[in-house]
């Protein structure tokens, strides 16, 4: 990312950013409540507008034509995007159609949900709903996950397990951006600060 310009409303939510994130390396986008950190991550994507700045993914540029980007990530939004009427496993094969039913049903023993595999959301916990999001992190072989707030409402286990998948994700050459307003236990990000 170099000089990125962000605007949203009246406001700049930072001029002239500019960082990098390296295969195996994980950052943390810093900042207090509304300093832009979500809109940093759409900006990247290419969900919101940025006015100035490049992007480039592997060397290439990418600013204007994202596929490259788009289709080497994961993104993991702040809300676990969990559909009520569905179970645990149908709402997992929504987010990975082509993972096979066996993958599926290890992904969410990997989260602790294998006894709920065809429990309907709707009689899920926010934390059991969130680790459903999560099991995706177990399924995909994209290299760059960008994660939302992936710890909200995850009891000490389930950040544990968490870390544990990201620092796998790491030490095989994958890269990781993450938002998340609670300290790290294990991993030690490089940090990037937007100020409010
Ligand atoms: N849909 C929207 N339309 C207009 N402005 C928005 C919208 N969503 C957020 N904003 C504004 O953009 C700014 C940055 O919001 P953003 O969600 O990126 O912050 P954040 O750092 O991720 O906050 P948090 O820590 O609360 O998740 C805020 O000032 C907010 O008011």
């Amino acid at each position: 990312m170099k000089d990125l310009w962000i605007e949203r409303g009246e406001r700049d939510l930072c001029r002239h950013l500019t960082f990098s994130v390296q295969s195996g390396e994980l950052v943390r986008i810093a900042g207090e409540n509304g300093a832009g950190k979500s809109s940093l991550m759409k900006s990247i994507l290419g969900w919101l507008h940025f006015a100035e700045g490049t992007l480039e993914f592997n060397g290439e540029d990418v600013t204007q034509h994202r596929d490259m980007l788009l289709q080497n990530q994961l993104y993991l939004g702040h809300t676990p995007g969990i559909k009520n009427v569905f179970t645990a496993l149908e709402n997992l094969k929504l987010y990975c159609p082509d993972a096979a039913e066996d993958d599926l049903e290890q992904a969410l023993v990997q989260v602790q949900l294998g006894a709920f595999a065809d429990t309907p959301a709707a009689q899920l916990s926010a934390g059991q709903k969130r680790r459903i999001a999560l099991a995706r992190l177990w399924l995909t072989d994209k290299a760059l996950w960008f994660l939302d707030e992936p710890f909200t409402a995850l009891d000490v286990k389930g950040v544990e397990a968490l870390e544990k998948r990201m620092s796998e994700h790491l030490s095989v050459g994958g890269a990781i951006v993450i938002t998340t307003h609670q300290p790290l236990l294990n991993l030690s990000p490089k940090v990037i600060e937007l100020a409010a």
